[in-house]
């Protein structure tokens, strides 16, 4: 990825927490640009075929929204899913970074045209922003990240975009099934990533090797 355009930076009064998620965030990336190319496509072929199969284990099938995204390398790879995806009948959209670290939300499909994001080293669509309420009752959302721990804490790039959002769609939706996705190295012990009261807790996360769930969830939609 390029230099991110408008990441807020380091904390100007980090505390012993912060400068700790700074230092957990820094070695999860370092770990991330020494993947492999071969690893890199494997992940996203085996990824994808985890998410499809926990997709057609539930009682509705082919029909829903699923809030994936764009991967941009080093990211597990998300290129094999999306297509499934659409093959399978959901209705998918992709993250626009807004200002104010908000996300907005856009349709995907195969050849949907894309232009980089001026906020973050991505790509994402230019068509039309979707409605917040239009995308309920969301499926599944998929959140990106660079680890998450045991007891479902993730940490991510650093802008809080994804917070702001599960904020929200747990006072709508709260049963919306919220699972990372990530290299199985990044499921960490319980307790490696401190948790803030704005830190919204995953269910789960797929990695290549299947689904982790986060246990002693009361009624956890990864079942
Ligand atoms: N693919 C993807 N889309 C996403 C996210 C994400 O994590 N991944 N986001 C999640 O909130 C939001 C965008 N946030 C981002 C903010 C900063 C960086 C970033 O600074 N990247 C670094 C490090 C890359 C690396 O080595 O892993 C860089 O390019 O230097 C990436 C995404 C919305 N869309
Ligand atoms: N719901 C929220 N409302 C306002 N600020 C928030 C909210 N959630 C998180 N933040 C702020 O956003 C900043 C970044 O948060 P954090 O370090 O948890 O990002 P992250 O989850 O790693 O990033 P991302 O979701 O973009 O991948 C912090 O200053 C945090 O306080």
């Amino acid at each position: 990825m390029d230099s991110p355009a408008s990441l807020p930076k380091s904390s100007p009064n980090p505390t012993p927490a912060s400068r700790m998620k700074e230092e957990l965030r820094r070695s999860l990336r370092e770990r991330r640009r020494h993947v492999a190319a071969q690893e890199q496509q494997t992940a996203a072929a085996e990824l994808a075929r985890h998410v499809l199969t926990w997709l057609n284990s539930g009682t509705v099938r082919g029909t829903g929204c699923i809030a994936a995204y764009l991967s941009a390398p080093p990211e597990p790879g998300t290129e094999v899913l999306l297509p499934a995806l659409i093959e399978a009948g959901y209705d998918v959209v992709v993250p626009v970074c807004e200002p104010r670290y908000q996300l907005s939300w856009v349709s995907w499909q195969p050849g949907v045209e894309l232009a980089k994001s001026p906020r973050a080293p991505l790509w994402e669509p230019v068509g039309e922003r979707r409605s917040f309420t239009a995308l309920l009752p969301l499926r599944l959302v998929l959140v990106p990240g660079l680890g998450m721990d045991q007891l479902g804490n993730r940490i991510g790039q650093g802008g809080g975009y994804y917070d702001r959002f599960l904020a929200q769609l747990v006072l709508e939706q709260p049963d919306a099934a919220r699972l990372g996705y990530l290299y199985n190295e990044e499921v960490l012990p319980a307790g490696r990533v401190e948790a803030t009261p704005l830190d919204m807790p995953l269910h789960g996360a797929f990695t290549p090797s299947g689904l982790f769930k986060v246990s002693g969830q009361h009624s956890s939609p990864t079942g």
